[in-house]
């Protein structure tokens, strides 16, 4: 029986490590973690991350051919095929703060492999790492190797959370990356034999090492790209009198566009898109090419824009002033369907918004309050300045209050953000939303999911990211 090891047990190693579980009965599959709480739940019925359809793919194969353990010296050496899924932050110290791939749990998974193995191994690349890092990977594995072979390979994730399950059960591609030479084919052949399990043959890439780690960090800043590009539009089309959501279903329905990808909205979040393109952009530098660094850039650059300028259409349209009044923030999430936090644009604009003295009560239906009272405590880091740290005054916790229901966050507000599209933020009452609110009632739809005409037609005053402005809003603007 095959076995494979993965390293991580974090969004990607938990459901990527299930579904193969579940798709290769003959292979025997073990997750391993140095976080001790986070593998009991794995091993429990509240498993670590909320992913739909993911308790279920866990429930059928743990015990059986899935299995959590804090033994990772022991598991690592039992494999054949061993996963490397830890986390890559970026850099927030030393060279290249603020940008580069922080690869130190990398490098600790590695130099600990090659410590314990006894046997032949394939070392896969899932994290999302810089080009060349299997280069230094292999310095690090067949330095003091006792005749061990290891091949490297690089087999990066393109799961969304949220659809996670979905993504891999029928993913648009899986790419391998190898090397060239016979072993290299060979262990290439041997990942590519997991997937032909259950993914069509020509939906599996092959090519060499460095673009496949390259295609990675690509495919990111090509998502990421075309979300900023509608959100330049969208300040464009408040500008003009243009409908976003009109202007991307006209442009995408171009086939050589595509319909996807074009949701305007108050700025992309989560773990991988900035980290990514940060991470990009100073590969470019390193390599010399400052334009091409420039040029990625300006991808974020337009993303932070979008979350300020969403604060100051709030400030302003409240009179210049969000003092002492409070403001509902619907969604914590960084998108639907998921808790996670991380990067989420709610951090930025609960800071913009307690930055102006704002009263915040905030709901998400997955995000507890100990996670978002340390999401809004930890100090907003300035990527062109990693020098600076811009402390979070903890008077501001005083102004925030966390609820676990989205009628009593708007209860008496005079303001109500929609942060994350949640289904159920569609489905409520808002007719009833705006009878218990202060007047004028404000509502900010961060993220298009409310008719604008029905909101109107109750009574609020409505701003909604890229469609002709309300004329209240429009009168009351000041510079965007
Ligand atoms: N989150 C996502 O949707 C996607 C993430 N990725 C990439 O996958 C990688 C992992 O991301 P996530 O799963 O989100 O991270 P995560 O933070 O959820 O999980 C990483 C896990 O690795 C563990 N770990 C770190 N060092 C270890 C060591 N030496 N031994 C054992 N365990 C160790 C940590 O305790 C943690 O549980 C990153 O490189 C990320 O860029 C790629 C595609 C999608
Ligand atoms: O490397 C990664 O981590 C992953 O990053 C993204 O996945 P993820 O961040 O989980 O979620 P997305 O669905 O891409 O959404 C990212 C952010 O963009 C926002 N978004 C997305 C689409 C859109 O049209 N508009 C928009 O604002 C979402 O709300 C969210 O805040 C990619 O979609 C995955 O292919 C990739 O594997």
């Amino acid at each position: 029986m095959v076995k494979i090891c993965c390293i991580g047990a974090g969004y990607v190693g938990g459901p990527t490590m299930a579904m193969i579980a579940l798709k290769c009965p003959d292979i025997e599959v073990v997750v391993v973690d140095i976080s001790k709480p986070r593998i009991a739940a794995w091993n429990s019925d509240e498993l670590p991350i909320y992913e739909p359809g993911l308790d279920e793919v866990v429930k059928k194969c743990r015990g059986k051919n899935l299995f959590f353990s804090t033994e990772v010296e022991k598991h690592v050496a039992e494999a054949d095929i061993v996963f490397v899924s830890v986390n890559t932050p970026t850099k927030t110290r030393g060279l290249g703060a603020g940008k580069a791939a922080d690869l130190t749990y990398w490098e600790s998974a590695a130099r600990m492999i090659a410590d314990v193995s006894k046997s032949d191994k394939i070392v896969v690349e899932k994290s999302t790492v810089p080009v060349k890092t299997a280069e230094a990977i292999e310095k690090i594995l067949t330095h003091n190797n006792k005749g061990i072979n290891f091949q490297i390979l690089s087999n990066p994730e393109f799961l969304a959370e949220g659809t996670a399950i979905e993504d891999l059960e029928k993913p648009d591609r899986v790419l391998i990356g190898g090397r060239t030479t016979p072993e290299g084919q060979k262990a290439v052949a041997a990942l590519k034999a997991v997937y032909a399990h259950w993914v069509p043959e020509d939906r599996i890439i092959t090519t060499n090492l460095w673009s496949a780690e390259l295609s990675k960090l690509a495919a990111n800043a090509f998502l990421a790209q075309r979300i900023s590009s509608i959100n330049a539009m969208s300040a464009l089309c408040e500008s003009t009198g243009a409908d976003v959501s009109e202007v991307a279903y006209a442009v995408g329905k171009d086939s050589r566009i595509g319909p996807k990808f074009l949701n305007a909205s108050v700025g992309f979040g989560g773990s991988c898109f900035q980290k990514d393109i940060l991470n990009l952009v100073y590969i470019c530098e390193c390599n010399g090419l400052p334009e091409v660094a420039h040029y990625w850039k300006q991808v974020v650059s337009i993303n932070d824009y979008q979350k300020t300028r969403f604060v100051k259409r709030v400030v302003s349209s409240m009179f210049n002033t969000v003092s002492g009044k409070k403001i509902a923030i619907l969604g914590f999430a960084f998108k639907k369907d998921t808790g996670d936090t991380r990067e989420t644009p709610a951090i930025d604009v609960c800071h913009g918004l307690l930055g102006d003295k704002a009263q915040l009560s905030i709901y998400d239906p997955q995000v507890t309050e100990d996670q978002i009272k340390r999401d809004l405590a930890m100090n907003k880091f300035d990527w062109d300045h990693p020098q600076h740290l811009q402390p979070q005054s903890p008077t501001a916790f005083k102004q925030v209050s966390v609820v676990w229901d989205a009628y009593e966050a708007c209860k008496d507000a005079h303001g109500i953000c929609i942060i994350t599209e949640w289904d159920e933020f569609k489905k409520l009452d808002y007719q009833k939303l705006y009878d218990n609110m202060q007047k004028p009632a404000f509502l900010f739809d961060g993220r298009n999911v409310l008719n604008v005409e029905e909101m109107r037609k109750i009574g609020f005053v409505v701003y909604s990211i890229g469609k002709p402005l309300d004329p209240w809003v429009k009168d009351l603007q000041v510079s965007i």
